[in-house]
């Protein structure tokens, strides 16, 4: 059995297992970054003891390709792309931008394409970061030790408009544990310092964060509140219900500028617009 690779050590060797997010828009097109730069939030993130880093790179969330080697040569840390991968070059160009680890999302490719990038990943020496929503999409994964399996609290499908259900973290974990990864993560809607605490508390390796770190007026202090909540006594199925996000209705109509969701599973052929 080989040895995990470095993502997967970060995260379990963190004493605070939070993988921050570098995003530039929400999913309702809310500016993100405020004025920063993504190299100079990555950094920031990485000063405040960040494990690792998670870039989205997606067009939907207002990326582009060039905030990759914009955030990898800022950090140490190992950094996780985000976006839409359907085809082995992008995960050759992830590599050799200096990525770590890979989003791969279950419910847009179909189980071979899955399968197949996932090993490409690992053959580059990249995690695959398997993101599901169903129990299904998290058997069977190559090399299940060397893979983080996320499961995403919100809705691909709705462009991750909803406001999230952590219920699904909740349900799933026990068989994302079983599926052999040593690293199961909660991602998306993690709204705050205690909903993450909380997850942590009912056995979550590692959370991915996002709006709410980027939203938050000090990272700093939202890393002391959190510290503070898994210093209390959280019980285990009480966890805070998290802030409903508002959901402007305009802004659920997509924008003639917005890039087409892929339709149901991709062939890795059809290279899907990323
Ligand atoms: O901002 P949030 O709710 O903390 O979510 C982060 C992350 O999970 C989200 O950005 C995300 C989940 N899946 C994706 C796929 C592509 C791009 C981005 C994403």
């Amino acid at each position: 059995m080989t040895q995990p690779l470095p993502f997967i050590s970060a995260l379990l060797g963190a004493e605070r297992p939070l993988i921050m997010e570098v995003k530039a828009r929400d999913a309702h097109g809310g500016d993100l970054l405020r004025g920063r730069t993504p190299g100079d939030l990555a950094a920031a993130y990485e000063r405040s003891g960040a494990p690792c880093v998670s870039v989205v790179t997606g067009r939907w969330f207002g990326g582009s390709a060039a905030m990759l080697t914009e955030v990898t040569s800022r950090v140490r840390v190992p950094v996780l792309l985000k976006d839409f991968v359907t085809r082995r070059d992008q995960i050759a160009a992830a590599a050799s931008a200096g990525a770590s680890a890979v989003l791969l999302t279950a419910a847009l490719l179909p189980r071979e394409s899955l399968e197949g990038l996932a090993r490409e990943c690992q053959e580059y020496g990249l995690t695959p970061f398997v993101e599901i929503t169903h129990a299904k999409e998290a058997v069977g994964l190559p090399d299940p030790h060397r893979c983080v399996i996320a499961v995403n609290n919100k809705d691909i499908a709705a462009r991750e408009r909803d406001a999230g259900d952590l219920d699904r973290s909740r349900a799933l974990l026990p068989t994302v544990r079983a599926a052999g990864t040593p690293c199961p993560v909660s991602a998306s809607a993690v709204s705050g310092p205690g909903v993450a605490a909380g997850l942590l508390a009912e056995g979550y390796a590692a959370l991915l964060v996002g709006t709410a770190l980027l939203r938050a007026p000090s990272v700093e202090a939202w890393l002391r509140a959190f510290d503070a909540c898994r210093a209390g006594p959280v019980v285990p199925g009480t966890l805070p219900v998290p802030a409903t996000a508002s959901v402007r209705p305009s802004a659920l109509a997509p924008t003639s500028a917005e890039p087409p969701l892929p339709a149901g599973p991709v062939a890795e052929a059809e290279g899907a617009p990323v």
